[in-house]
């Protein structure tokens, strides 16, 4: 049978079988969908069957020609064509949760030209996928997680790359840091992205060496605090592999890596904001998902030595923390997001084209060409809160994990621009155990006397010791140590070690406890592929 085929893109439309049925497939290149509809529908218990799937082109993984073996082309079946012909088209196939998967069918043709000319329609509505990438330079922590992200790369991305004709460089870390101190001297121009087989700290570590190394290449101090920070053109990819996956969970819904393999072999792109943080005229660390004061910088400091546990550490180091009971004195000064459409309130998650998220940094847009980007002079006024925390939060995202599938603040946006953030005040044991259950049902962990949220652009915070003996040095740390060591001299039954808690920046401690963080979003916006 002749199919009817005009010039590309015109619609082409044959006969092919699939499984011994006959099927109408139809590539219109004008809608951009691959479909085909069984031409005999088996009645079933007297009803119909459809037999008809419709796949997007866009979401098409790849095609290629199927290799027939003796048994096909020996069965009865295929005894009346001389040669049998067939191509494979893998796809999208999507599943409860977000999760995808990857969906194959294998077209006959009854003739060799028919079966080139289907291979050369799709291979030509394939390559117009320009924004797919072609060469990734993959790195894998071996420890992160259950320590098998070796084995979850090979057995279940690399497959997937290889049959979309991706081709990888993969460096297994060896050290922490490898990989941010192996980006300042690869060559990136020879990659269309990076992917980061690991947790959020794998992909933290990621990120401050495209940054870094971005920022080297254009001479920017990213110690300083007002700096506009140069763009970076490469995308990052996630692959599950860590304890907490929340920048992988926040983006894609789910932290699967045969998911993030095929959103990453797609193209698939979202925005995510970078906040900075800084120690006086000192950039400490750049933060994607949680910078976190009091519970969190605890739950993360006792979990430290036991890595061993996997990602089961949290969870014990969260029930001892939980029972200590620990709060912590201090100030918090911030400046609201004025220009974002959304409230921390809201009651709709971030997702993927997100309009909020558009509208907000079209705002902030406009509002950083106007201000020429120095942001930290601008004279909106500073609110400032002085207290006792049993945590401060500061998210960029939501912070959804399998621990917590709507996470810490469930409507922030992963590219508004902004970051919430969540003050729990000093309460009862009962009633922080109530508000950390929240977090785990649909109820609003927001909703209670002892929690506020604000959308923030920035924020600064000072522990109550670090305002009694700070001094106008520079060197701020160093002498607030020595202060610090000095009144727990003084006050040797005192409870000085638990007067500051410690940062929890995406799952690492940072040195300092009084900190300024900054989200000035577009110029420092990465591109996620997830
Ligand atoms: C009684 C039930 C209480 C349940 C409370 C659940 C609250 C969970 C909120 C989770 C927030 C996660 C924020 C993510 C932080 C990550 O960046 C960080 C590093 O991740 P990784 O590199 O993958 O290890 N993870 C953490 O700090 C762990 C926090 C766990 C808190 C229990
Ligand atoms: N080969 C390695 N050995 C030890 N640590 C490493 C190695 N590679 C990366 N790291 C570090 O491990 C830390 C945690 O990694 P991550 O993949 O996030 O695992 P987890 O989610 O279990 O914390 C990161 O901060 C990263 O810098
Ligand atoms: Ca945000």
């Amino acid at each position: 049978m002749q199919p009817e085929y005009l010039p590309f893109p015109a619609l082409l439309c044959s006969v092919l079988s699939i499984s011994r049925q006959h099927y109408e497939v139809t590539l219109d290149p004008g809608r951009a969908l691959l479909s085909w509809r069984k031409l005999r529908p088996r009645s079933v218990k007297g009803r119909t069957r459809a037999g008809s799937v419709t796949v997007p082109l866009t979401e098409i993984v790849s095609v290629e020609e199927a290799e027939i073996d003796g048994k096909y082309c020996n069965s009865m079946k295929w005894q009346h064509m001389c040669k049998p012909h067939a191509f494979t088209v893998r796809y999208i196939k999507r599943m409860k949760k977000h999760r995808w998967r990857c969906g194959e069918v294998t077209f006959w043709c009854s003739e060799e030209q028919m079966c080139c000319h289907w291979l050369q329609a799709l291979n030509d509505a394939l390559n117009q996928q320009t924004h797919r990438p072609k060469h990734l330079l993959v790195y894998i922590n071996p420890y992160g997680g259950c320590k098998k992200g070796k084995q979850i790369y090979e057995k279940k991305v690399a497959p997937l790359f290889s049959a979309a004709g991706i081709a990888a460089d993969v460096v297994v870390t060896e050290y922490a840091n490898h990989a941010r101190d192996n980006l300042y001297d690869v060559n990136l121009e020879k990659y269309d992205g990076i992917v980061c087989v690991g947790g959020d700290g794998m992909f933290s570590e990621v990120l401050h060496g495209l940054i870094g190394r971005v920022q080297k290449d254009s001479h920017i101090d990213h110690n300083n605090p007002s700096a506009c920070l140069s763009r970076c053109s490469i995308r990052i990819g996630i692959v599950p592999a860590g304890s907490t996956d929340c920048v992988c969970y926040a983006t894609v819904g789910i932290n699967d890596p045969v998911t993030s393999a095929l959103h990453i072999i797609l193209g698939d792109c979202q925005p995510l904001d970078v906040c900075s943080i800084h120690h006086k005229k000192n950039f400490l660390k750049y933060s994607v998902s949680l910078l976190g004061y009091g519970f969190y910088g605890d739950v993360l400091k006792g979990s430290e030595n036991n890595r061993w546990l996997g990602p089961a550490r949290y969870d014990f180091s969260g029930f001892k923390t939980f029972l200590t009971h620990h709060w912590y004195e201090g100030t918090v000064s911030f400046q609201p997001a004025k220009w974002v459409i959304g409230s921390p309130r809201d009651n709709k998650p971030c997702t993927s084209g997100c309009h909020v998220c558009r509208q907000s940094s079209k705002q902030l847009q406009e509002l950083q060409k106007e201000q020429n980007c120095r942001f930290e002079h601008s004279e909106e006024e500073w609110t400032t809160i002085k207290g006792k925390f049993m945590a401060i939060n500061a998210v960029s995202l939501s912070c959804a994990c399998p621990r917590s599938p709507k996470g810490l603040s469930p409507a922030a946006h992963l590219a508004d621009g902004s970051a919430d953030l969540i003050l729990v005040r000093k309460c009862s044991r009962l009633n922080f155990l109530r508000h950390l259950i929240r977090h785990t049902s649909k109820k609003d962990q927001f909703e209670f006397p002892f929690v506020e949220v604000y959308r923030v652009k920035n924020f600064q915070f000072t522990p109550k010791h670090f305002e009694e003996y700070d001094t106008e040095s520079t060197d701020i740390g160093n002498v607030s140590k020595k202060n610090f060591a000095q009144i727990c001299t003084d006050h040797p039954s005192c409870v000085c070690s638990h007067v500051n808690s410690s940062w929890n920046c995406d799952g690492e401690t940072l040195d300092q406890t009084a900190i300024e963080m900054s989200d000035k979003k577009v110029k420092r916006r990465l591109l996620l592929m997830t």
